[in-house]
């Protein structure tokens, strides 16, 4: 096993679901485990060094230095961020969000306001579906609810229908690492190299799931993508337009730092 010289000591935040296995697989040190959101907080906070963190993250504050070429990306259907809904999407009117995203909340109402037209009332994930129409769910708590029986709820795939609008991939959570931490090229090379180890050792994570293997199987290969090269960039960019044109961040021109 390699081992990760520029992470030891570091406070390293990484989501819990199964999209980033892959990513934190071959590390022996501690990781503090959140929800996206979470590990967001902890590194305004300045309680994480570095960590997993949304894309909105990195464009409502663009401070971070990011890692290159690393990422939980997508490039057409997803599966795990969708949102459930009934009928029409011109008639949704109350739509629940799961509070442990940022990157897909604001990502489905940029959608919904640029492509759709419609702006629903905003609920929490609890209001569905009692109070809600609709529900926004991401991660794991998503794979469970496809995988269940979907009670009649049609599925709008994000990264599905940002490809058919956009012709983009998309990008859910780069590295963030603080803006001050010293030798962020080595550690954006320790992250790099640790996304080699976990696709070259992608057997290893899909046996000690206890889901489906060939469903696993599809989804980190097929579904999630590592990459963060120059198309994902790209689809950070028209993501980063219409947050801006929909007046969910103000800083749109700050050119992002990569590692
Ligand atoms: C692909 C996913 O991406 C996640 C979605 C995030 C968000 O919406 O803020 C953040 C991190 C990602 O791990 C997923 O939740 O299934």
């Amino acid at each position: 096993m390699r081992s990760y010289p520029a992470l030891a000591g570091l406070r390293i935040g990484c989501v819990q679901y199964l999209n980033s296995k892959p990513l934190i697989h071959g590390y022996e040190g501690p990781v503090i485990f959140d929800h996206p959101s979470g590990l967001a907080r902890g590194l305004v906070a300045g309680q994480l060094d570095v960590a997993l963190v949304p894309t909105f993250e990195a464009l409502r504050t663009p401070h971070y230095t990011l890692a290159n070429d690393v990422g939980i990306a997508c490039a057409g259907a997803v599966y795990s961020v969708f949102l459930a809904h009934r009928g029409p999407l011109a008639e949704l009117r109350r739509l629940a969000l799961d509070p442990a995203s940022l990157t897909s909340v604001h990502l489905l109402q940029v959608l919904l306001r640029e492509y759709h037209g419609v702006r629903p009332e905003l609920l929490p994930l609890s209001a569905f579906p009692k109070e809600a129409d609709a529900a926004l769910i991401i991660g794991n708590q998503a794979i469970e609810f496809r995988q269940q029986d979907k009670d009649g709820y049609q599925i709008l795939d994000l990264g599905e229908e940002w490809k058919r609008c956009t012709g983009l991939p998309f990008v859910f959570a780069p590295w963030l690492m603080r803006p001050d931490l010293p030798h962020a090229a080595e550690v954006a090379d320790d992250l790099r190299a640790l996304k080699d180890y976990g696709v070259a050792h992608l057997d290893e994570i899909i046996e000690a799931e206890p889901r489906d293997p060939a469903f696993t199987r599809r989804y980190l290969t097929e579904h999630i993508r590592f990459k963060l090269g120059e198309p994902e960039k790209a689809g950070i960019a028209k993501y980063r337009e219409l947050l801006a044109k929909h007046g969910f961040i103000t800083d749109a021109q700050t050119p992002l730092r990569f590692a």
